[in-house]
């Protein structure tokens, strides 16, 4: 790692030509392998889970084997506490499943407890509309179960391998957050085995038998990156579903009207889904979302999951530039996972002819691949091209402030389209900055593709967005690179809390410290 002042040469003047060539050709035909070994591979690595957690549905072995999963992470820490404490800890889940470019490197020094059992949903509670799920179970798995149930989590991040663990231990914003905030607002409470080896429960609120201390470590458990214990269980609150979600797409045609449009649709507590795509500093779609039992006999069924509909910020694009108003009926689950066939617009790099119709209609039954298999098998030089040219960061950041984000977004990096995702956020406790006694909207900007400005420098440019983000009281989500030093990362979060909870728990020489497991010198 360099200084921080340390001043990057253009990009292009450090690396061999025949590098380059290496790179632009690999880049450039990602795709023969992708379409012809990983798609395959893809259709059996899905069927393999899906008759898995069938089985174990049906045998409804899950519940049962809960407590014994948990003693075996018990255990680990048992031992790890006897043989004296050496290294610190942190999961075993291999760098690659993980949802974020970056490999964790952190882990090769770490002692790595092995938590990957926990995959299972435990127990569905509709009396009290709370669902029990192990840390490992993904997005796709809980909206396949919850939704022929009549019931969703409130916050359903749309690609479909996210885990819970990830969601709560980092963070999770999806189109409802107008209305619940984001994921870690939608929790009831988490079991979390601690340093010591005990079993805690942490909740909201304050049962009889639950101490204060408890109660405390429910709000320092989100973005703590798994810093204060291993959560072994989470229990969600559940909302009833409806089949479909009724979305309006917005056309605006100058930074004002998006900005007021999304404001406006924000605040319109008739919405349960808002979202933006801005595909220029001046143009983009607002979308505002209602569940729906039945769409009525005029209305328009647009089933964007299915296999040979084109990707879903294409077809808001071709709305953009109808300029009309136009207003669909979507398949609930199709709608959660409306960016995951795309991968966001990340797939028009990997499969450039993804969205033609004849590949959608023959083989796009078998795409996406896997974010997890692709990053598996991406070679070097890609990694080294993508570490150069280009950005994925979500900057969440007061709605207030969204048309000067866009503008600072637009001169340094100038990618399109940028996901616009509205939130509430609550004033709490907790790492993430908001102290003024009030509910306040925040947006997700998010910006991922390939930078084409030539004075690009990804240190220095994420520096000043960075710089930026802390300025408007915002924060970056940290499954992205983060470039700031430890001063600055303590600057945009609040450590208080945090702190208090790694004295009172025992965690300094048991897990390393947040910064040190996000901070771009700890991932590869
Ligand atoms: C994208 C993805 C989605 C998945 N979704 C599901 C799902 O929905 N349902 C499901 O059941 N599984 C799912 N899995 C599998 C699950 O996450 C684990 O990979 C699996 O349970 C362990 O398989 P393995 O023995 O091959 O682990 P390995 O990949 O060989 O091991 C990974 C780590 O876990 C440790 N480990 C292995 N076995 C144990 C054990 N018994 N106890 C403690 N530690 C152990 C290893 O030592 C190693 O450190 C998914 C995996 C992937 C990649
Ligand atoms: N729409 C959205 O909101 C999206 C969110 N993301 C980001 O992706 C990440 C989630 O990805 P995912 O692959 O699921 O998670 P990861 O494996 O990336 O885990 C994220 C962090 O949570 C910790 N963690 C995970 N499980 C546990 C656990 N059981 N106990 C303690 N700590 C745990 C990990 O610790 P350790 O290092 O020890 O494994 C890691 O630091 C989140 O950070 C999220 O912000 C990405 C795309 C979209
Ligand atoms: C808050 C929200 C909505 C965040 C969305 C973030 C996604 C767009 C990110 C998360 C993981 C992510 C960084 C990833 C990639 C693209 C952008 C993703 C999907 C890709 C697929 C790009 C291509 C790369 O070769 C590789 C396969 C390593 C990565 C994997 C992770």
């Amino acid at each position: 790692m360099g200084s921080e002042t340390q001043t990057q040469l253009p990009v292009t003047e450090k690396i061999p030509v025949i590098e380059r060539v290496l790179e632009y050709v690999l880049f450039k035909f990602r795709w023969v392998f992708v379409v012809f070994f990983l798609l395959p591979v893809n259709i059996v690595y899905e069927a393999y889970f899906s008759v898995r957690n069938w089985i174990v549905f049906k045998l409804n072995s899950a519940p049962k084997a809960h407590s014994r999963k948990v003693a075996v992470i018990q255990k680990q820490i048992a031992d790890w506490n006897k043989n004296g404490r050496t290294r610190k800890m942190c999961t075993a889940r291999p760098g690659w499943l993980t949802m974020s470019f970056r490999t964790p490197k952190y882990k090769q020094q770490l002692e790595q407890i092995k938590t990957n059992q926990l995959v299972d949903i435990l127990e569905i509670d509709k009396e009290n509309g709370t669902v029990r799920v192990e840390p490992m179970v993904s997005m796709g798995q809980l909206t396949k179960y919850l939704l022929p149930l009549g019931y969703t989590l409130p916050v359903v991040p749309e690609l479909d391998d996210l885990t819970v663990g990830g969601l709560i231990n980092g963070c999770g914003v999806e189109s409802s957050g107008r209305k619940y905030g984001l994921f870690q607002h939608t929790c009831v409470s988490y079991e979390v085995v601690m340093a010591d080896g005990s079993l805690v429960v942490a909740s909201k609120d304050k049962a009889a038998d639950q101490s204060a201390e408890n109660q405390a470590l429910f709000y320092g458990i989100p973005w703590s990156h798994g810093t204060l214990g291993f959560l072994v269980a989470a229990t969600i609150r559940i909302i009833p579903c409806k089949p479909y979600v009724q979305l309006s797409y917005v056309p605006c045609n100058s930074l004002e009207t998006l900005t007021k449009t999304l404001e406006a649709e924000s605040n319109n507590r008739e919405n349960e889904f808002v979202e933006g795509l801005a595909f220029s500093k001046s143009t983009g779609v607002v979308m505002r979302g209602k569940f729906s039992d039945n769409p009525p006999k005029n209305g328009v069924i647009n089933a964007i999951g299915r296999w040979y509909k084109p990707w879903f910020f294409t077809h808001v694009k071709a709305i953009l530039d109808r300029n009309e108003i136009v207003t669909e009926y979507i398949p609930l689950r199709d709608y959660y996972h409306r960016h995951s066939k795309s991968i966001f617009w990340e797939i028009q790099e990997i499969i450039p002819f993804g969205n033609n119709w004849a590949f959608r209609y023959f083989v796009g039954w078998a795409s996406p691949p896997k974010i997890s298999l692709l990053k598996l098998t991406m070679p070097k030089p890609i990694k080294n091209l993508y570490e150069r040219h280009h950005v994925l960061q979500d900057m969440l950041v007061p709605l207030s402030q969204l048309d000067q984000a866009i503008k600072v977004f637009d001169r340094e990096v100038e990618i399109y389209p940028v996901w616009l995702c509205p939130y509430n956020l609550p004033s709490a406790p907790g790492m993430l900055r908001q102290r003024s006694g009030r509910n306040i909207l925040y947006v997700d900007v998010g910006v991922y593709g390939t930078v084409t400005k030539p004075d690009y420098r990804p240190r220095e440019t994420t520096r000043r967005l960075e710089k930026f983000v802390r300025s408007v009281e915002g924060v970056q989500m940290l499954y992205a690179d983060t470039y700031m030093t430890r001063a600055e990362f303590w600057e945009m979060f609040d450590s208080s809390l945090y702190e208090w909870l790694r004295v009172k728990y025992g965690c300094k020489d048991a897990f390393p410290d947040v910064y040190d497991k996000v901070s771009k010198a700890a991932r590869d």
